[in-house]
């Protein structure tokens, strides 16, 4: 692609929590956002999610893997195949294993065979660049992010967080020229986020997740457990940092002795908490914190965010945005740099030793 050529790209994420395919399309030069387009969702089935499940922590080759990857493949023809116009897909993939001291990452699904489904060029393995340049692999979405902040006319640092099965935050300072520059970005993950709560209300009460925050409503938090998870060697890591999904599935048993209410209270402090701790790396307090993810419609989590944070504590959606669809977004946006050579990371934001540009491109860009 050419400088200054403005690509309808389609971006599509296959988030942690393991519920469905988030698909949008993001008008961009893989510098400026022009405008945001159509967004489609394709949900797992009950079925299709125990696959899934089943091949988590699970490298290619291994069982199980292989029917993760054609579920995956499907499951995103199906989505794609319903936008018009697209110049270029961005394909995440679904990840099944992320070990970043080991050197890698497994995000299933063959973007190569997908550009053959669907006749388009399509961007994927977005982290394994990275990964062989000594970064995380993770978060990507903050060089979006920072496009984000000078869409909406951000002048002071802010924060992105985003509340999936695992929580990353963004931090921005929008007076710098460019994602890549020096002191424009710092981003991590925070810590788990919904995925643990989720596993415990599927223990529990067999419900994919605790709807409106409403069984954590009724319970109380319970000290001595948020202690020992704040405990964990994670927190005091310095960033860049980044998590597999299950990292910390061991926070099931901190609260195994309590009631479900209590437990799912404990367990929504424990997202939050990992939070606000991870916000003391900020290198200065965002003016205000932009929330993105699921775990933003769980107004119990939202609220322990905004007891303990000295800024607002925001949905995205209160600067037109739309937190459903912001990591799909993502990937469209990321996949325009790819194919201009434009870099998707950087030290600042995997620990990475240089910028660099992540991301295999299967079929022909147009120029
Ligand atoms: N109405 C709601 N009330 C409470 N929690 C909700 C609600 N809607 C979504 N969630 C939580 O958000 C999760 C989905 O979030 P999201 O789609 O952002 O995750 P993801 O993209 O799969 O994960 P990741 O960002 O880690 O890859 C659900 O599994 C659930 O835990
Ligand atoms: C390895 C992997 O898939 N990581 C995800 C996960 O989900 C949230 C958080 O952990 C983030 O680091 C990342 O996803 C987003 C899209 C990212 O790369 O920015």
């Amino acid at each position: 692609m050419l400088k200054g050529q403005v690509a309808r790209a389609l971006g599509a994420m296959s988030g942690t929590s393991l519920d469905g395919v988030d698909a949008a399309v993001v008008e961009t030069d893989g510098v400026t956002i022009s405008g945001f387009g159509e967004t489609a969702y394709r949900a797992y089935s009950a079925q299709e999610q125990a696959v899934l499940r089943a091949a988590l922590g699970r490298w290619s080759g291994e069982k199980g893997v292989e029917q993760a990857a054609r579920l995956v493949e499907d499951a995103h023809a199906q989505v794609l195949s319903g936008f018009d116009g697209i110049g270029l897909v961005g394909f995440h993939g679904q990840t099944l294993a992320h070990d970043p001291a080991g050197g890698r990452t497994h995000q299933a699904g063959n973007g190569a065979r997908l550009a053959e489904t669907l006749g388009c060029p399509v961007v994927w393995d977005f982290r394994s660049a990275d990964m062989r340049l000594g970064g995380q692999g993770a978060p990507l979405a903050p060089f979006f992010h920072f496009a984000c902040a000078k869409w909406i006319g951000a002048e002071a640092p802010l924060a992105f967080l985003n509340l999936g099965g695992v929580g990353n935050l963004t931090w921005i300072d929008p007076a710098r020229p460019a994602p890549e520059a020096d002191g424009a970005l710092l981003a991590f993950d925070t810590g788990p986020a919904n995925a643990p709560l989720n596993d415990l209300m599927m223990e529990r009460r067999g419900l994919p997740f605790d709807a409106g925050g409403a069984l954590a409503a009724q319970g109380k938090v319970v000290d001595g457990a948020l202690e020992l998870f704040l405990d964990e060697g994670y927190f005091l890591k310095i960033p860049p940092k980044s998590l597999d999904r299950d990292d910390f599935s061991l926070m099931l048993d901190l609260v195994r002795e309590l009631d479900d209410a209590d437990a799912a209270a404990t367990m929504t402090a424990m997202a939050a908490a990992a939070v606000m701790q991870g916000m003391q790396f900020c290198p200065s307090p965002p003016e205000r914190l932009l929330v993105t993810g699921g775990g933003r419609h769980n107004p119990v989590m939202m609220e322990m965010l905004a007891a303990g944070l000295d800024c607002p504590v925001l949905p995205v959606e209160d600067v037109g945005l739309d937190g459903d669809m912001l990591e799909a977004q993502a990937f469209a946006y990321l996949a325009v740099r790819v194919a201009r050579g434009l870099p998707t990371s950087g030290p600042a934001t995997t620990g990475v030793r240089a910028t660099v540009g992540g991301g295999e491109i299967s079929g022909m860009v147009r120029r």
